[in-house]
């Protein structure tokens, strides 16, 4: 099962190298800035169920933000990203998860991911803050560290499980209407005979 994911946040945050530690499996102190966006893919096993993520990470820059719609249009998951010891890039996490709201897919499951949770000490926002902000919203919250590699695959895991969830009830729910499609047809037939 293919699903496209795009990660979104303000430049720093560490998208790429959330995406490089879940991808590869490795961490650059001295990342570069991504221009336009990066392609990555990667197989999870959720369950039973094998999910192929096509990831698309964006740039962070303002500069490229009018690029956004292409990556998240039609996206299956989206991961914003915010940096714990930069309040100004939750401000900006909350831009995001209100652009996904009015002009994303409907669909798209999303997760918000605190990241650099390795920096306690230089803390800008407090996790009860992000959490009741995420619980308003429906979104599943985390904080990672793409250092330290903690809830790194907790959140493409996450992600991976409510989309399978999701894709299982699409079909129960098309699996339903056609029985009751054709129990009510041979209803009809019956009458008629
Ligand atoms: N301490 C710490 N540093 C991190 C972490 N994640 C990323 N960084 C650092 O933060 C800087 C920015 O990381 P990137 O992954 O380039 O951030 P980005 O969000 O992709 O940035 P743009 O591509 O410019 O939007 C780099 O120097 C990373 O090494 C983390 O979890 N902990």
């Amino acid at each position: 099962r293919n699903a496209k994911l795009v990660l979104l946040g303000d430049v720093g945050t560490g998208k790429s190298s959330l995406v490089l530690r879940f991808v590869k499996g490795q961490f650059v102190e001295f990342q570069e800035s991504t221009i336009g966006a990066a392609f990555f893919s990667q197989t999870l096993a959720v369950n039973d169920e094998t999910v192929k993520f096509e990831i698309w990470d964006t740039a962070g820059q303002e500069r490229y933000h009018s690029l956004a719609p292409m990556y998240y249009r039609g996206a299956a998951a989206a991961i914003v990203v915010y940096d714990i010891t930069n309040a100004a890039s939750f401000t900006r996490a909350k831009k995001w998860v209100q652009e996904l709201q009015a002009q994303g897919n409907p669909n798209t499951v999303m997760a918000l991911a605190g990241n650099k949770a390795d920096m306690l000490e230089a803390r800008q926002v407090p996790v009860e803050e992000a959490t009741t902000y995420a619980q308003e919203n429906g979104l599943f919250f985390i904080e990672t560290s793409a250092k330290t590699a903690i809830n790194v695959n907790d959140v493409f895991y996450e992600l991976g499980e409510y989309y399978i969830l999701q894709i299982t009830l699409l079909w129960d729910g098309r699996l339903l209407l056609h029985t009751t499609k054709k129990f009510l047809c041979s209803l009809f037939l019956l009458i008629n005979v």
